[in-house]
Protein backbone atom coordinates (compact mmCIF):
# COMPACT_ATOMS: atom_id res chain seq x y z
CA UNK A 1 0.00 0.00 0.00
CA UNK A 2 1.31 3.52 -1.05
CA UNK A 3 1.87 6.36 2.23
CA UNK A 4 1.53 9.56 1.30
CA UNK A 5 1.61 12.47 3.24
CA UNK A 6 0.17 15.67 3.81
CA UNK A 7 2.51 18.64 4.57
CA UNK A 8 1.25 19.61 8.14
CA UNK A 9 2.68 23.07 8.60
CA UNK A 10 -0.43 25.39 8.26
CA UNK A 11 -3.52 25.24 5.81
CA UNK A 12 -6.04 22.14 4.88
CA UNK A 13 -4.50 19.56 6.39
CA UNK A 14 -7.09 17.13 7.32
CA UNK A 15 -9.07 17.40 4.32
CA UNK A 16 -6.14 16.24 2.32
CA UNK A 17 -5.85 13.18 4.81
CA UNK A 18 -9.55 11.99 3.70
CA UNK A 19 -9.32 12.06 0.39
CA UNK A 20 -6.24 10.22 0.37
CA UNK A 21 -7.95 7.50 3.19
CA UNK A 22 -10.43 7.42 0.49
CA UNK A 23 -8.94 6.14 -2.29
CA UNK A 24 -7.19 3.38 -0.47
CA UNK A 25 -3.74 4.53 0.82
CA UNK A 26 -2.15 5.49 3.85
CA UNK A 27 -2.37 9.02 5.27
CA UNK A 28 0.86 10.44 7.30
CA UNK A 29 1.03 14.07 8.58
CA UNK A 30 4.42 15.11 8.25
CA UNK A 31 5.61 17.33 10.40
CA UNK A 32 9.39 16.19 10.73
CA UNK A 33 11.83 16.23 8.02
CA UNK A 34 12.52 12.89 9.28
CA UNK A 35 9.16 11.33 7.96
CA UNK A 36 9.66 12.45 4.36
CA UNK A 37 11.85 9.22 4.37
CA UNK A 38 8.85 6.73 5.03
CA UNK A 39 6.48 8.18 2.56
CA UNK A 40 5.99 7.39 -1.13
CA UNK A 41 4.41 11.14 -2.53
CA UNK A 42 3.56 14.32 -1.16
CA UNK A 43 0.59 16.94 -0.52
CA UNK A 44 1.28 20.38 0.15
CA UNK A 45 -2.05 21.79 0.86
CA UNK A 46 -3.71 25.42 0.47
CA UNK A 47 -3.39 27.74 3.16
CA UNK A 48 -0.93 30.76 3.27
CA UNK A 49 2.43 30.19 0.83
CA UNK A 50 4.38 32.99 3.28
CA UNK A 51 3.10 31.65 6.11
CA UNK A 52 3.72 28.22 4.93
CA UNK A 53 7.59 29.15 3.79
CA UNK A 54 8.41 30.47 7.50
CA UNK A 55 7.41 27.18 8.89
CA UNK A 56 9.44 25.71 6.15
CA UNK A 57 12.30 27.75 7.17
CA UNK A 58 11.54 27.21 10.97
CA UNK A 59 11.97 23.61 10.59
CA UNK A 60 14.47 23.09 8.58
CA UNK A 61 12.14 21.62 5.54
CA UNK A 62 13.66 23.79 2.94
CA UNK A 63 16.76 21.77 1.67
CA UNK A 64 14.69 18.30 1.67
CA UNK A 65 11.60 19.37 0.31
CA UNK A 66 13.75 20.46 -2.69
CA UNK A 67 15.26 17.13 -2.52
CA UNK A 68 11.99 14.95 -2.04
CA UNK A 69 10.73 16.73 -4.98
CA UNK A 70 13.70 15.95 -7.08
CA UNK A 71 12.40 11.75 -6.35
CA UNK A 72 9.21 11.68 -5.36
CA UNK A 73 5.99 12.74 -6.40
CA UNK A 74 4.39 16.27 -5.00
CA UNK A 75 1.21 17.35 -4.91
CA UNK A 76 0.47 21.10 -4.51
CA UNK A 77 -2.52 22.48 -4.13
CA UNK A 78 -3.55 26.36 -4.08
CA UNK A 79 -0.52 28.28 -1.87
CA UNK A 80 1.09 24.37 -2.27
CA UNK A 81 1.21 25.35 -5.95
CA UNK A 82 2.58 28.86 -5.30
CA UNK A 83 5.30 26.80 -2.88
CA UNK A 84 6.27 24.80 -5.86
CA UNK A 85 6.97 27.04 -8.86
CA UNK A 86 10.07 27.73 -10.54
CA UNK A 87 9.16 31.85 -10.63
CA UNK A 88 6.59 34.07 -9.05
CA UNK A 89 5.33 37.53 -10.77
CA UNK A 90 6.45 40.52 -9.56
CA UNK A 91 9.62 39.73 -8.78
CA UNK A 92 8.90 37.77 -5.91
CA UNK A 93 11.41 35.03 -5.02
CA UNK A 94 10.49 31.77 -5.78
CA UNK A 95 10.47 29.35 -3.09
CA UNK A 96 10.97 25.22 -3.61
CA UNK A 97 11.18 25.30 -7.80
CA UNK A 98 10.14 21.88 -9.00
CA UNK A 99 8.18 23.11 -11.84
CA UNK A 100 8.73 24.90 -15.02
CA UNK A 101 5.96 27.06 -14.39
CA UNK A 102 5.54 31.10 -13.31
CA UNK A 103 2.56 31.62 -11.15
CA UNK A 104 0.74 35.01 -10.01
CA UNK A 105 -0.42 34.89 -6.61
CA UNK A 106 -4.07 35.75 -5.30
CA UNK A 107 -4.78 36.15 -9.51
CA UNK A 108 -8.30 36.58 -9.49
CA UNK A 109 -8.44 39.52 -7.87
CA UNK A 110 -10.40 41.07 -5.07
CA UNK A 111 -14.18 40.58 -6.40
CA UNK A 112 -13.63 37.30 -6.63
CA UNK A 113 -11.93 35.99 -3.65
CA UNK A 114 -13.60 32.79 -4.15
CA UNK A 115 -15.55 31.09 -6.64
CA UNK A 116 -16.62 27.85 -7.58
CA UNK A 117 -16.33 26.54 -11.32
CA UNK A 118 -16.89 23.74 -13.25
CA UNK A 119 -13.78 22.69 -14.95
CA UNK A 120 -13.01 20.52 -18.34
CA UNK A 121 -9.62 18.41 -17.33
CA UNK A 122 -7.79 16.58 -19.50
CA UNK A 123 -8.45 12.89 -19.37
CA UNK A 124 -11.83 13.79 -16.98
CA UNK A 125 -14.80 12.44 -18.75
CA UNK A 126 -17.18 14.92 -16.90
CA UNK A 127 -16.12 18.54 -15.84
CA UNK A 128 -14.37 19.14 -12.24
CA UNK A 129 -16.13 21.16 -9.35
CA UNK A 130 -13.45 23.49 -8.45
CA UNK A 131 -12.93 25.71 -5.77
CA UNK A 132 -11.18 28.70 -6.06
CA UNK A 133 -9.96 30.61 -2.82
CA UNK A 134 -7.96 33.46 -3.27
CA UNK A 135 -5.91 31.71 -5.60
CA UNK A 136 -3.38 31.92 -8.02
CA UNK A 137 -3.27 30.64 -11.45
CA UNK A 138 -0.11 29.65 -13.75
CA UNK A 139 0.94 33.23 -16.03
CA UNK A 140 3.21 30.76 -18.16
CA UNK A 141 4.73 26.98 -18.64
CA UNK A 142 7.89 25.67 -19.61
CA UNK A 143 7.47 23.13 -22.89
CA UNK A 144 8.26 20.18 -20.74
CA UNK A 145 4.66 21.28 -18.41
CA UNK A 146 1.57 19.35 -19.52
CA UNK A 147 -1.40 21.80 -18.97
CA UNK A 148 -4.29 19.80 -17.37
CA UNK A 149 -6.91 22.55 -17.19
CA UNK A 150 -7.50 26.39 -17.85
CA UNK A 151 -10.14 28.51 -16.77
CA UNK A 152 -10.90 31.39 -18.59
CA UNK A 153 -7.95 31.66 -20.69
CA UNK A 154 -5.67 30.72 -17.42
CA UNK A 155 -3.76 27.63 -16.24
CA UNK A 156 -4.50 26.35 -13.53
CA UNK A 157 -3.80 22.48 -13.42
CA UNK A 158 -0.91 21.32 -14.83
CA UNK A 159 1.51 18.66 -14.06
CA UNK A 160 5.46 18.30 -15.43
CA UNK A 161 7.11 14.42 -14.25
CA UNK A 162 6.05 13.79 -11.25
CA UNK A 163 4.93 17.37 -9.98
CA UNK A 164 1.26 18.54 -10.07
CA UNK A 165 -0.34 21.49 -9.69
CA UNK A 166 -3.92 22.70 -9.27
CA UNK A 167 -4.70 26.38 -8.46
CA UNK A 168 -7.94 25.37 -7.15
CA UNK A 169 -8.94 22.67 -4.01
CA UNK A 170 -10.34 19.30 -4.92
CA UNK A 171 -10.05 18.27 -1.16
CA UNK A 172 -12.76 20.78 -0.25
CA UNK A 173 -15.37 18.70 -2.97
CA UNK A 174 -16.29 14.93 -2.33
CA UNK A 175 -14.95 14.55 -6.05
CA UNK A 176 -11.47 11.97 -5.52
CA UNK A 177 -10.42 12.75 -8.94
CA UNK A 178 -7.19 14.70 -8.93
CA UNK A 179 -6.26 12.24 -5.74
CA UNK A 180 -6.43 9.28 -7.76
CA UNK A 181 -4.37 11.11 -10.39
CA UNK A 182 -1.85 11.65 -7.86
CA UNK A 183 -2.15 8.53 -6.69
CA UNK A 184 -1.58 7.10 -10.43
CA UNK A 185 1.18 9.28 -10.89
CA UNK A 186 3.25 7.92 -6.94
CA UNK A 187 2.58 4.09 -8.47
CA UNK A 188 4.22 5.03 -11.89
CA UNK A 189 7.52 6.49 -10.00
CA UNK A 190 10.38 4.42 -9.57
CA UNK A 191 11.43 5.70 -6.01
CA UNK A 192 10.28 3.53 -3.46
CA UNK A 193 9.83 4.69 0.31
CA UNK A 194 12.45 2.85 2.53
CA UNK A 195 9.46 1.42 4.99
N1 LIG B 1 -6.29 29.12 -0.77
C1 LIG B 1 -5.02 29.36 -0.87
O1 LIG B 1 -4.17 28.46 -0.69
C2 LIG B 1 -4.61 30.78 -1.08
C3 LIG B 1 -3.19 30.97 -1.51
C4 LIG B 1 -2.66 32.30 -1.05
N2 LIG B 1 -3.36 33.39 -1.68
C5 LIG B 1 -1.16 32.37 -1.32
O2 LIG B 1 -0.71 33.06 -2.17
O3 LIG B 1 -0.43 31.71 -0.67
Amino acid sequence: MKTIGVLGLQGAVQEHVSHIDAVGCKSVVVKTVEQLEHIDGLIIPGGESTTMRRFIDQYGFLEPLMKFGKQKPIYGTCAGMVLLANRLAGGEKPHLQLIDITVKRNAFGRQRDSFEAKLNVKAMETPFPAVFIRAPFVEEAGANVEILAEYEGHIVAARQDHILVTAFHPELTDDTRFMKLFLQMVKLNKSASTL
